[in-house]
């Protein structure tokens, strides 16, 4: 394979949610090597790429595809002018929805994955692969947690995107949706827009950041004039009503702090999800929780609320856990389904346009196992074979 070609591959995968469009790609770093196994595989270092673009502007994320050529297999005809048309691996209710746009305005052609087949292979995939990607959030403290292979499953993943989706995962491609719940990510944003008049899902964070929830929740202390309930477990100062204090305040929506507002939403919706989510580990008697969706963008507020609601109602029985690729679950997933193409089909191909064959499902997809392999932007160093 000429290394010239190889250092343009850029397959991509996409997973269009409600509220945000998904993208991973590989980007190669110029340098390849046969496989000493076989002269027809080379292998492609390089690093797996993210972006994000709001579903809404649509129009950004065909542009960032186009002017990025990632819908191109990246590897020019003989002649040097010509690239070849990708088909590309898309999950999300998007996929779907978009497939005539993508048709029509790239000529991308979307090669749909289930959704939640693909959270639990991006899962599978990053827990298998990627050191230091899972990790608990208690008491201010960021703990890695490096889980045994052989003792994987079962978890249950609650992914919190628009809606949240919660699947029992009991090992690769074996899972259930077993609940969800349209008190999600959407709503916090969606309820913070109407409420704060904030403009994004940002300014809600940075609002929700200097906020004091107490100001309008209603607190147990608030009822019981103080003093703990502590007959049922429940202290002073855990919240017996969200927005509570709003029924007998006598304030209108103006009176209170968007802050406040913002961050009794977050602790709210987290807190609720943290508890969904902890009923459905104790149905199926899971001990193991690990959250995903861009919801929880790394959030110490978000995580901490969610780790305190299951520790709280688990009693210390069952885990939150969180990733670093937390919003990139699905694409990941769906980057991931690249299927192995016939040797036949590349030979006939050989002589009219090279293209590179991603062999990134199975074993042939190599993640190189470097210790601090994630660099701010989040990139994971890997390689990929080609046949
Ligand atoms: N920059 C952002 N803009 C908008 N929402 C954001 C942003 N960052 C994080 N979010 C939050 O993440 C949520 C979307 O998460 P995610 O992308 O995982 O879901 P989705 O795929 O769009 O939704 P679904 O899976 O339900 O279709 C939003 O509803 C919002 O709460
Ligand atoms: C509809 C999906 C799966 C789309 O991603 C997601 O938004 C979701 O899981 N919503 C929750 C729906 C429910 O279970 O009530």
């Amino acid at each position: 394979m000429d290394p010239a070609a190889t250092s343009q591959i850029s397959h991509l995968a996409l997973d269009i949610g409600g509220t945000l469009i998904k993208l991973v790609y590989f980007s190669a770093n110029g340098d390849h090597c046969e496989d000493s196994r076989s002269n027809e595989i080379s292998v492609v270092h390089g690093k797996l790429c993210f972006a994000k673009f709001e579903t809404k502007k649509i129009d950004d994320c065909l542009e960032f595809i186009r002017f990025n050529i990632l819908h191109h297999s990246g590897v020019q005809h003989q002649n040097g002018m010509a690239h070849d048309k990708l088909s590309v691996k898309a999950t999300g209710g998007g996929a779907f929805k978009f497939a005539d746009l993508f048709k029509e305005k790239l000529g991308i052609l979307l090669d749909k994955e289930d959704e939640m087949c693909s959270l639990v292979g991006g899962v599978n995939f990053l827990l298998k692969t990627v050191p230091r990607e899972a990790f608990t959030y208690l008491d201010g403290q960021k703990e890695f947690v490096e889980i045994d292979h052989n003792d994987l499953y079962p978890y249950l993943l609650v992914n919190i995107g628009s809606g949240v989706s919660m699947i029992k995962v009991d090992g690769d491609g074996k899972y259930e949706r077993i609940s969800g719940t349209s008190l999600g990510g959407g709503t916090f944003l969606g309820l913070g827009k109407l409420l704060t008049k904030c403009e994004s899902f940002d300014e809600l964070l940075e609002l929700s950041h200097h906020g004091n929830n107490r100001v309008i929740d209603m607190l147990v202390g608030d009822i019981y004039g103080g003093t703990d309930y502590s007959k049922i477990g429940l202290s002073s100062t855990a919240i017996a009503s969200s927005f509570g204090k709003a029924i007998s305040d006598g304030k209108e929506l103006e009176d209170y702090q968007p802050e406040d507002v913002a961050r009794s939403l977050l602790r709210m919706i987290s807190n609720n999800i943290g508890q969904i989510a902890y009923l459905n580990a104790l149905r199926f008697g899971l001990k193991r929780i690990l959250f995903g969706g861009f919801f929880i963008r790394g959030l110490e507020y978000t995580m901490d609320t969610i780790s305190v609601a299951v520790h709280f109602w688990s009693r210390g029985e069952a885990k939150a856990m969180f990733l670093r690729h937390e919003g990139f679950l699905g694409a990941l997933g769906a980057f991931t389904s690249y299927k192995t193409q016939s040797h036949n089909d590349l030979k006939s191909n050989q002589h009219t346009v090279q293209r590179p064959i991603l062999n990134c499902s199975g074993d042939n997809f190599r993640h190189i196992p470097v210790t601090s392999n994630l660099n701010d932007s989040e990139t994971i160093e890997c390689s990929i074979s080609l046949v």
